[in-house]
């Protein structure tokens, strides 16, 4: 149950971005959908400095305004900074040494402003809520970082914890959408903190307003769970290959390798298959080891014969494959369009080689240049594929997922009518 007002819970919009412009108008449409308080968020504020804090005074005068500083050391004087560019409230470091805490909680005392403790990386976050509580800091903020959620951290079970151990006002941040943050309201969050999930929505209003619902009535949020490889799939079946290899810093991406015809999505696990110019039949027999949901990936090295064709692709479809990548050649686009799975290759040939059987199934492979092991996770669209190996799956998902919402905001933003280098500043941000 919430410490401050169970009937409603404060929603503090985290403005994580780099402009204040953009800030101020997000801010706008954030509380026009109902957000509470606002965050000038600590990559803004590194990029603006103080400033940022006086211009969103200045533009909402009667807000809750928080200063993500973040603090870890000269307590004191940064606090002075916070409280005197016009901040109600700033944030700390939980895991910052006693006397930088001490020092935040005496110099906010003296300016009238409140301190929010983050147990962002702290080693023992409930013990230490209960120190910086003694230590006098008037909000805990449970949170797991943005680089933490990428790996599948989350704050909610230790956000239980601290609510029982704690007297002053519990914050939560970390991923939130709108159904953990019901979640995290009935389970006695009085603050949620929500950045990415509304800042970098296209209707930054409309995402704002479910948050808010789902807050005001937390029992009316439907929770589903999946397993970890359905979320994957989920993810990247609704992010682009372009989105992937910006999350992977332009690593993934297979060269040389297209869609044989346009408009298809393909995600899946890679059964892998190493075989030989003019050999088809691992190809085939591959068809035969693969799963629902797996994606047959050929090294073939040939341009002229092809160790794929549309009785092959047939095959697929029984087995719920799917779909198909070869570095080589594919014959019987016409019949494999028709088929409608998606395969994706070097070129298309008509000519098939013979079955002679060389090779190997499920060993790692190079393919399109990239290194390719079974299980690793394959996305293939119109810009062509992108292998992300299993290992990193999940965090590569949820970064692709973040450079898509960023991108959507960016959409709506030069929808409105403004050029992208103006929305990104690109002269402000060239390398000096
Ligand atoms: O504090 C935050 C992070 O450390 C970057 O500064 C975020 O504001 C906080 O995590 C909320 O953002 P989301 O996790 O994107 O909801």
């Amino acid at each position: 149950m919430s410490k401050v007002d169970p009937t409603k819970p404060i929603i503090q919009v985290a403005l994580d971005l780099l402009e204040t412009d953009r800030a101020i108008q997000i801010a706008k449409e954030s509380l026009e959908g109902g957000a509470d308080w606002l965050e000038a968020g600590t990559p803004l504020i590194k990029s603006e400095g103080m400033d940022v804090i006086r211009k969103l005074r200045d533009a909402f005068p009667e807000k809750t305004i928080i200063a993500d500083m973040k603090i870890t050391d000269t307590g004191a004087m940064e606090v002075e900074m916070g409280a005197k560019a016009g901040a109600d409230i700033i944030v700390v470091l939980a895991s910052a040494d006693d006397s930088t805490i001490l020092e935040s909680v005496r110099a906010a005392r003296k300016y009238g402003v409140k301190i929010m403790a983050d147990l962002i990386s702290a080693n023992d976050p409930v013990s230490r809520s209960m120190e910086v509580e003694k230590l006098g800091v008037d909000y805990i903020n449970v949170h797991a970082g943005i680089d933490q959620q990428m790996e599948g951290q989350d704050s909610l079970s230790i956000m239980k914890e601290v609510v029982r151990k704690v007297n002053i006002p519990v914050a939560i941040a970390g991923g939130l959408d709108a159904a953990s943050c019901a979640e995290a309201v009935n389970a006695g969050a009085d603050v949620v903190i929500v950045g990415g999930n509304i800042v970098r929505s296209s209707n930054v209003t409309a995402s704002a307003k479910a948050i808010r619902e789902s807050v005001d009535s937390p029992s009316t949020v439907q929770i589903t769970k999946i397993s970890k490889d359905e979320e994957i799939r989920a993810i990247l079946e609704s992010v682009s290959t372009s989105n992937i290899s910006d999350a992977m810093h332009r690593k993934g991406a297979m060269q040389d390798i297209f869609p044989m015809f346009e408009g298809e999505k393909m995600v899946g696990t890679a059964v892998t298959v190493q075989t030989f110019k003019g050999d088809w039949a691992k190809a085939v027999e591959a068809i035969d080891e693969a799963k629902q949901g797996d994606v047959i990936v050929i090294y073939n090295g040939s341009r002229h014969v092809a160790p794929w064709g549309g009785l092959a692709t047939l095959s697929c479809l029984n087995k719920g494959v799917a779909g198909v990548v070869i570095d080589g050649a594919v014959r019987d686009i016409d019949e494999i369009r028709k088929i409608g799975l998606p395969v994706f290759a070097t070129c298309h040939v008509p000519n098939a080689g013979e079955p002679k059987g060389f090779g190997e199934i499920n060993s790692e492979i190079v393919c399109g240049n990239q290194t390719v092991n079974p299980g690793d996770y394959i996305v293939g669209d119109d810009s062509g594929v992108v292998v992300i190996p299993k290992e990193r799956a999940y965090e590569i998902a949820r970064r692709a997922k973040e450079v898509e919402k960023t991108e959507q905001r960016l959409f709506e933003e030069i929808r409105r009518g403004a050029t992208l280098s103006e929305v990104m500043k690109l002269k402000k941000w060239e390398k000096h």
